[in-house]
């Protein structure tokens, strides 16, 4: 499932985030990656040694922590730090599928990449090219958001980010280990969810679901590792 989720920032809070990144120091991309992927990855990534970086990261996090939408799709149980990334002169990030066990530098902790997300930052208008390509069994989706909101994606999915050719392209991006790592039983429990709070807001608390609520629950907890 992709999903796109609006507004994790507001367009006076992607300002201050971009404001804070623009002086970087930005690193080599292709110094993060494994040997494949560094191969095909051309573009820039805000030093993670940087005194700033910590609490940037933190930030979006915390911004994403707090939307429901996120909460109900991704199931988080460990988020790895958020990273940024900045494509410009016709950087680039070819076909690749995300590393399967990433280490989480703040805890030394092996966690399993469930959830890919990006989150952008600059305006889609500033910016040619650097579509997110994301590809499923139903081909391959061409993703450019504005800015302040974020994609969420398998990240069992081949992807890649095409060339920018003009202006540059700064994002946020980290991974997700899902309490739910199977990606359609993720999907089902969303989907239930977000039927059961229509139907509320339709039509209140009715003894069905009261019991609906209670099914997403139970399957949950079957489904949670
Ligand atoms: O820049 C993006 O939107 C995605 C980056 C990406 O695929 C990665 O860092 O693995
Ligand atoms: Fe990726």
């Amino acid at each position: 499932m992709l999903l796109h989720i609006p507004e994790i920032f507001n367009p006076s809070q992607v300002e201050t985030l971009r404001n804070a990144l623009q002086s970087g120091p930005w690193v080599d991309g292709a110094a993060s990656a494994g040997p494949l992927a560094a191969e095909a990855k051309h573009n820039l990534q805000f030093s993670t040694e940087a005194e700033e970086y910590p609490s940037l990261a933190k930030t979006i996090a915390a911004a994403l922590e707090r939307h429901p939408l996120f909460l109900s799709a991704a199931l988080p149980q460990f988020i790895l730090p958020f990273m940024f990334n900045r494509y410009t002169g016709g950087g680039n990030y070819g076909d690749h599928i995300d590393n399967a066990i990433q280490t989480d530098r703040n805890s030394g902790q092996r966690l399993r990449t469930d959830i890919s997300v990006t989150v952008f930052l600059s305006d889609p208008e500033s910016y040619e090219g650097g579509d997110l390509i994301i590809e499923d069994t139903y081909g391959a989706h061409e993703v450019k958001l504005p800015a302040g909101d974020a994609i969420i994606y398998p990240s069992s999915s081949l992807h890649r980010v095409e060339p920018v050719t003009a202006g540059e392209r700064i994002a946020a991006f980290s991974w997700v280990q899902s309490l739910v790592p199977d990606a359609w039983q993720r999907s089902m429990l969303f989907n239930l969810d977000m039927t059961l709070i229509k139907l509320r807001s339709q039509v209140g608390n009715s003894e069905e679901i009261v019991a609906l609520t209670g099914h997403y629950h139970n399957l949950l907890r079957q489904w949670s590792r």
